[in-house]
């Protein structure tokens, strides 16, 4: 089933409120996704991102809704499903083949010592990081513990990778490298990934979709933004792509603006089942999925602002 291999039905998220009551951070939140796509989530800070992040894991789970994957609901963490945190959480005594090596021999327990650290090698080979192997992540630079992390997570070929701003801890080109790797494993490998950032260039080089998050509490899901860029794209010249700046724009304004502006009356205007789907820079209104079509924006530009904040 290719439509809906991953579906978010109608999920909310309320905690108990300081003074009594309870303050409701997300509410019936629709989303589907298909296998192989790329996702991001932008919203502004607090709007319930790593929270439906934490659901999709299955550390967290919602106050109303399910979460389905590949025709199963989410129950709990799994190994089917792999996170990557913007730390990278490894184990400080054991070495890079040693921390991937875990994760490995966790998801295939009989497999002989052999096997998972043949496997375990092949992952961290693709992040780059032959001949580290021995290395303890005290000797590694932050940009190498994240390549660790990365392989950690693939090694164990989940059905989904979630990313909670894995680069945004990392300096501009190390950050850029890895954003090549991660693109160029995923397609590849046909990867599913659900990615959290605040930075408006990363998202419109590396994912497919934008899902667009009001502002919290109360946050809803307002738009997916299709990324109208060739899938062959290159970071060092995506930028001089003609509707480079008709994406950018659109998702920029909204964080400027519509975020913050979206009201009561915009929220009862909204089917949230099914979420309007733009493709900035289309000359005609687009009908995606089972999606309802919406005219594309004017385009105009403004001044640039690339992180959520
Ligand atoms: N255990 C909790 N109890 C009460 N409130 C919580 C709890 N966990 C999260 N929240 C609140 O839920 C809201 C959403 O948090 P979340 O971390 O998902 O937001 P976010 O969009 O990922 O933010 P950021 O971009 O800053 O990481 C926040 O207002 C946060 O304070």
């Amino acid at each position: 089933m290719t439509q809906k291999f991953i579906s978010i039905e109608g999920i909310a998220k309320r905690f108990p409120a300081a003074g009594g009551g309870t303050t409701t951070v997300f509410e019936d939140l629709w989303l589907a996704m298909e296998r192989g796509t790329f996702t991001c989530v932008i919203g502004h800070s607090g709007c319930g991102k790593t929270t439906v992040l934490n659901v999709l894991a299955g550390l967290d789970t919602p106050s109303d809704g399910t979460v389905i994957v590949d025709n199963q609901a989410i129950e709990g963490p799994s190994l089917d499903r792999a996170v990557i945190f913007q730390s990278h959480a490894l184990l400080p005594w054991r070495t890079v083949l040693g921390n991937v090596a875990f994760a490995v021999s966790s998801k295939w327990r009989r497999w002989s010592r052999l096997e998972v650290e043949e496997h375990a090698r092949r992952f961290i080979a693709l992040v780059g990081l032959a001949g580290a192997e021995h290395k303890r992540p005290a000797e590694l630079s932050g940009g190498m513990k994240q390549r660790v992390g990365i392989a950690r997570a693939l090694s164990i070929e989940p059905k989904i990778l979630l990313m909670d701003e894995p680069f945004s801890a990392l300096d501009a080109l190390t950050r850029g490298t890895l954003q090549d790797e991660v693109r160029r494993i995923c397609r590849e490998t046909g990867q599913t990934v659900v990615m959290i950032t605040h930075d408006v260039d990363e998202a419109i080089y590396l994912a497919d979709r934008i899902v667009l998050m009001t502002n919290g509490p109360q946050a809803v899901l307002a738009e997916i933004v299709e990324n109208p860029l060739p899938a062959d794209r290159k970071r060092h010249d995506v930028h001089k792509h003609p509707l480079y700046y008709a994406v950018r724009n659109h998702v920029v304004d909204f964080l400027v603006s519509r975020s913050k502006s979206f009201g009561d009356a915009d929220k009862a205007a909204l089917d949230r089942r099914r979420p309007p789907v733009v493709r900035p820079g289309a000359p005609e209104p687009v009908m995606l999925g089972d999606a309802h079509p919406v005219p594309p924006r004017s385009d105009i530009a403004r001044p640039p602002v690339s992180q959520a904040g």
